[in-house]
């Protein structure tokens, strides 16, 4: 089978071919290019090539993947979307030395596999939902320090970019501690095949900018991404800032949006970096309501690392059960017993089976609401009492994907200024 090479790096200077109606250089909108690319063996490519290339590469991600994760949740116990009737055994213990060995070899290794992950990020391509001076960029760089950032127009492009090889990994939010979660993250991690590598936890400090010369009292209205506007809700107000709030894609498009049509009455809440980028100034400096707001990002990529037990680990799984809540209590158990500690709960709606209906002739008919239940839990795959965590936890439920096992960010504590 022939192997695409994907395209050593790009000019990110140049315009991309957008699907979307906002105007916003420098950043995908879509999976293809306007302008010819360079293959890593000096072969240009038209732009009818590329597309098709991308559209043969999508037509294959497409076919190897189930029909949809949540579509198999119903009966059969799923397993990082393969359904099995066979035991949970997510790591095979080699019975010479009692040692964990790899987590689900799907395919034989090579040893490209076995080649430690990249520790500098150095020529990484990195996919993250924004523009340059997003603190999804600032992400990118804590995870992958000299990578190659590549802005991207929405979260979904962002995994398509790494499905598609255009990318290498996705840095992307999953939640916040003033703003709580980035639920369509959760929901895009169910619906996409990729696998978590990594997470960075990121301090965010952000500013109030406006065009030069700007003033607080001229001003009608404050953009930026929704969560941006949560975490300065109360700020803004103290600021007398009793203006309309307006959502936009993130931080740092609001401010290029200031820019490129001279707003005089609008600001943007984001970062330092940005009004740099922008030529923007400063009006007001760090009005997040709390120094200590932190986003959490996580990183994706097409393979899932290989779980160690030298250092702390996170595993994030998801699972769904027919009867829905009635076996929480049960499954979180399964980590109690073991006194693994959980760091992080989600319910997401069960979008293929929303309603879980229960009749009584005597009372009427229970509506029951169903959900999809995320849970991180510290401790890595390599480790037995995970394993028989996970096996128990199967038992209780009908479908669960381990989201991937990866180590936690343990950079010191830095709240009063941010990455930015
Ligand atoms: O808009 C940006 O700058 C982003 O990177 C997105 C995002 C988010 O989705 O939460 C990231 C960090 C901050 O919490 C605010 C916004």
């Amino acid at each position: 089978m022939q192997t695409l090479t994907p395209p050593s790096s790009y000019n990110l200077n140049k315009p991309l071919i957008r699907t979307c109606t906002r105007q916003q250089p420098n950043r995908i909108c879509s999976v293809y290019r306007s302008d010819s690319v360079q293959f890593q063996n000096g072969i240009g490519l038209s732009r009818a090539d590329w597309q098709s290339s991308c559209a043969i590469l999508s037509s294959k991600v497409v076919s190897q993947e189930q029909p949809s994760s949540d579509k198999s949740a119903d009966h059969v116990a799923a397993v990082n979307g393969h359904k099995t009737s066979i035991d949970l055994n997510l790591v095979p213990i080699d019975q010479t030395n009692n040692k964990p060995m790899t987590m689900q070899p799907q395919k034989p290794l090579t040893i490209t596999d076995l080649s430690p992950a990249p520790m500098h990020g150095s020529q990484l391509r990195v996919a993250y939902q924004g523009v340059p001076g997003a603190y999804s960029e600032a992400a990118a760089g804590k995870a992958y320090p000299n990578c190659e950032a590549i802005p991207c127009d929405q979260f979904e492009v962002a995994f398509q970019a790494v499905e598609l090889w255009i990318a290498d990994r996705a840095v992307l939010p999953v939640e916040n501690s003033l703003g709580g979660s980035i639920h369509r993250n959760y929901d895009l991690l169910l619906r996409h095949r990729l696998h978590i590598v990594g997470e960075v936890q990121l301090p965010v400090h952000h500013c109030l900018l406006a065009l030069p010369g700007v003033r607080k009292e001229y001003l009608t209205r404050v953009i930026s991404h929704p969560q941006a506007l949560s975490q300065c809700e109360l700020t803004l107000t103290k600021l007398g800032l009793n203006v309309a709030r307006e959502a936009v894609d993130d931080t740092a498009g609001a401010a290029e949006y200031i820019a490129a049509n001279n707003l005089r009455d609008t600001a943007a809440i984001a970062s330092a970096r940005a009004a740099d980028l922008y030529g923007m100034q400063i009006l007001a400096d760090g009005i997040q309501d709390d120094s200590s707001n932190v986003t959490r990002f996580v990183m994706l990529a097409r393979e899932p690392i290989i779980p160690r037990t030298d250092r702390p680990f996170k595993t994030s799984i998801v699972f769904a059960h027919d009867k829905g809540t009635s076996v929480l209590f049960k499954v979180l158990s399964a980590f109690a017993f073991r006194n693994i500690s959980l760091t992080k709960i989600e319910s997401r709606p069960h979008r293929n089976r929303p309603i879980r209906l229960v009749d009584d002739a005597n009372v009427g008919t229970a509506k029951h609401f169903e959900y999809m239940f995320y849970v991180d839990f510290e401790a890595s795959m390599a480790e037995v009492r995970a394993q028989n965590a996970l096996a128990e936890v199967q038992e209780f439920t009908s479908f669960l994907r381990v989201l991937g096992s990866y180590p936690m960010d343990m950079t010191p504590w830095c709240p009063s200024r941010g990455d930015d």
